[in-house]
């Protein structure tokens, strides 16, 4: 910071013809908050006072700002011309750097400026125009600190219009300012005359007192109902043209293919959406302008006096700058604070330095740009104007962010709909009834049959023949493949929860419950509604549900308004319904209505070899998803399947299978050779009547109950086996114990072997 023996060479506020050694232009930039800043161009020889008198060019209005407080203003010293800035014996004083000047001062590069709790950067580089105010104090007193009196309350920006229309440009004139409001004001004296020349008398029609909350209410209503980003430009440009009365607009939205070339450092394609005034061609902002604003974090810039700023303009075509004022602005949702964030931690000035220094990314790209020009003559763009310009760009950045939220649901709901209906295919392709016996054929052949047709199926047999299984083979042979299937159980539940799982029920219908559910009913609609043990559904809500199948609608339970389904329902039963009926336990009109087609499951007992047929696909799908290797059954195993009367049916199969494999050796896989599971591996637990019975025998006669099973040979070779592994695989031994020669010991030995024993 260098104090200045300073020349000064006007002092006056009006402009004073430019001398040939003024300095070099430069940028004064008043930060408002982080989302805009105001830059005015120091240009010529000019003297730029700055205080809470609305007659100064820079205007702060502020309780802490003196009517004249400073002024920044060219300067001659050894080097050449420089601009210098003075305190005006101001109150509260200027700091620079945040050192308070006791005499005029040189500004350099960079130098932060604080007026009355302002800052102010003084800069020759339009790349950091669009830098928010690194702050390095948050404690600064004053409205640039935050608080109520922030610099980025747009209601500090309102007053700005109101200030230029007063047009005071005398130093003491009173202009009835609220001296707790914060308003900075900016305007060249050239400007200002300008102004004064367009926006005076007052009309309805200024651009700077319009009233921007109908444009602005009218664009977020459209926007809410656009459908597209096209159409959504199309609103947010309309809405400029209403705001922005004469100026030139350009809409920037970058696509992928953008993002990655700005990334790369490639210049901005033309703009997506352009309005301008008839007889004016839209030209691009300049390569220096765009790269700030492309950075994280970038605010939107308002500048004025930028006539013949090349930095800041394009020339027209015969190489001039023609353009008043300009506003860029960056389309960026407004990012949500994080928590963490709201309550501290990294300081103001770590976070915006922090954002500064970021590399531009394409994640941290905005996804576009507004440029506004007003051109040379006319009336320069206001503060406010930025604000609306700013407001309506978070406004279609909000639009657009909720159309690509719900183009990105509606692709990931098409790619989980094509999963699901992949899965639901391969399920469809699992789902079969395996066997070759003659009553699972003729099962095979009904399920057939009845699939494509609509009509209620009821399905009998054992518990765990496979009814559901028959039920989920009719779904997805039939028409409604591609809708749901719901299974429900009646066995499972109280009258009443069957009646509010089958129909659903209102809110507040019973105690417990605390919002509307759907039925099983409606969420079945357009698929299949399996009612598993439907013998156990008491008689009223047998009533209820035969109005149903009659085609009649229901009610939720607690609800009046009629609901109709389009449900096929296949119910099944372990029970002999016919049996019920005479005994009055089933419904006669429901028992005919549900038997339109039956079909009965056999037993696994009457299915022959499909025994064998079924626990060899049982093993191969245990052994694969246990990671067994290839497993295959003994003969003696295959025997004992064979031989079991099942009476827990596919299930009791199913299960055993599944125990065997998980005892199997974990070594199994690998070495190629398939691991024979034997009939001792098989462990046949049954609990039903026919096996407790067998239970009861075997433990009168002293052998376990598998062995029940087994033929005299089978037992006579699972002994001598036992004795042998008592031995340690000793033949003499194991001969002497049981009592026949050894020789005799290798006949039987060499015969079980070859009857697979
Ligand atoms: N033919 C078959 N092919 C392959 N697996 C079958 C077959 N039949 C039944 N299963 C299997 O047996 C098990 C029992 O079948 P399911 O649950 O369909 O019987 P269920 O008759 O509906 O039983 P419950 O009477 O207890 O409701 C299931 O794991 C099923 O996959």
């Amino acid at each position: 910071m260098q104090a200045l023996p300073v020349t000064s060479k006007s002092n006056t506020t009006q402009a004073a013809a430019a001398p040939a050694n003024s300095p070099p232009d430069a940028y004064l930039v008043v930060h408002r908050g982080t989302r805009w800043t105001d830059v005015i161009r120091l240009s010529g020889d000019v003297r730029w006072t700055i205080g809470r008198s609305s007659s100064n060019p820079i205007v702060l209005r502020s309780a802490q700002s003196s009517r004249h407080h400073a002024e920044i203003r060219p300067a001659i010293t050894p080097d050449g011309p420089v601009w210098a800035i003075a305190d005006l014996k101001s109150r509260n004083g200027v700091s620079v750097n945040s050192r308070r000047i006791q005499a005029p001062t040189v500004l350099t590069e960079a130098d932060q400026i604080e007026i009355a709790g302002f800052e102010l950067t003084f800069t020759r580089n339009p790349a950091t125009l669009a830098r928010p105010p690194v702050r390095n104090s948050p404690n600064i007193g004053g409205p640039a600190s935050g608080g109520s009196g922030s610099a980025d309350d747009g209601a500090t920006q309102d007053n700005l219009a109101k200030d230029w229309r007063n047009g005071d440009s005398g130093y003491d004139g009173e202009n009835g300012e609220s001296e707790v409001d914060v308003v900075s004001q900016i305007t060249t004296s050239g400007l200002a005359r300008r102004l004064n020349r367009e926006t005076n008398p007052v009309s309805d029609n200024d651009p700077a007192t319009m009233d921007a909350a109908d444009p602005l209410l009218a664009m977020a209503f459209a926007l809410g109902r656009a459908e597209s980003i096209e159409e959504c430009g199309e609103t947010l440009m309309q809405t400029l043209d209403e705001l922005l009365p004469g100026a030139t607009i350009g809409l920037y939205l970058f696509d992928a293919e953008q993002r990655s070339a700005l990334v790369q450092g490639g210049g901005l394609s033309p703009p997506r959406l352009v309005r301008q005034p008839k007889g004016t061609r839209y030209r691009r902002p300049p390569t220096p302008l765009i790269e700030p604003i492309l950075q994280p974090n970038s605010a939107a810039i308002l500048a004025r006096n930028v006539l013949g700023d090349r930095r800041l303009a394009t020339e027209n075509t015969a190489g001039e700058i023609d353009v008043e004022s300009i506003i860029l602005a960056p389309l960026r949702p407004v990012a949500r604070e994080s928590a963490a964030n709201r309550s501290g931690g990294e300081s103001n000035r770590e976070k915006s330095l922090a954002a500064n220094h970021q590399p531009i990314t394409e994640s941290n790209l905005p996804v576009g740009l507004v440029h506004v020009t007003t051109p040379a003559g006319s009336p320069a763009l206001t503060p406010n104007q930025l604000r609306n310009v700013v407001a309506a760009g978070e406004i279609f950045c909000q639009a657009i962010r909720s159309i690509h939220r719900e183009a990105s649901l509606t692709r990931s709901l098409k790619k989980s709909e094509a999963v699901i209906n992949r899965l639901r295919r391969q399920l469809a392709g699992r789902i079969q009834i395996l066997g070759n016996s003659e009553p699972i054929r003729l099962v095979q052949q009904q399920i057939a049959q009845v699939a494509p047709t609509p009509s209620v199926v009821l399905v009998r047999g054992e518990s765990g023949v496979g009814k559901e299984l028959v039920a989920s083979a009719i779904h997805h042979a039939s028409p409604r493949k591609d809708g749901p299937l719901v299974c429900l159980n009646c066995a499972a539940l109280s009258k009443d929860l069957l009646e509010s799982e089958l129909f659903g029920h209102e809110e507040g219908a019973f105690t417990g419950a605390t919002q509307q559910k759907r039925g099983k009913f409606e969420v079945a609609s357009g698929g299949t509604l399996m009612l598993d043990e439907i013998g156990e559904m008491s008689l009223d809500l047998q009533a209820k549900l035969l109005r149903v199948l009659e085609g009649h609608p229901f009610e939720r339970v607690g609800g009046q308004s009629p609901i109709r389904t389009d449900v096929r329902v296949v119910a099944a039963t372990h029970r002999d319904l016919r049996a019920m009926v005479e005994q009055n336990k089933f419904r006669e009109d429901l028992f005919y209505r549900l038997n339109v087609v039956e079909i009965l499951v056999p037993p696994l007992r009457e299915r022959g070899r499909d025994v064998i047929l079924l626990a060899n696909h049982f093993l191969q799908s245990f052994a694969e998803s246990m990671a067994r290797g290839r497993l295959k059954f003994s003969t003696l195993a295959e025997k004992k399947l064979q031989r079991h009367r099942w009476p827990g049916n596919v299930r009791e199969l199913r299960n055993v299978i599944e125990r065997a494999v998980v005892m199997s050796p974990m070594d199994a896989a690998g070495d190629g050779e398939a691991t024979e599971l034997d009939a001792n591996d098989l462990i046949i637990t049954a609990v039903s009547n026919a096996s407790k019975e067998n239970v009861a025998k075997a433990g009168r006669s002293g052998g376990s109950p598998d062995e029940l099973e087994l033929s005299l040979a089978e037992l006579e070779m699972r002994h001598i086996r036992r004795v042998l592994e008592s031995t340690g695989g000793n033949k003499s031994r194991a001969s002497t114990i049981l009592g026949i020669e050894r020789s005799t010991l290798d006949r039987k030995l060499k015969r079980a072997e070859k009857d697979g024993l």
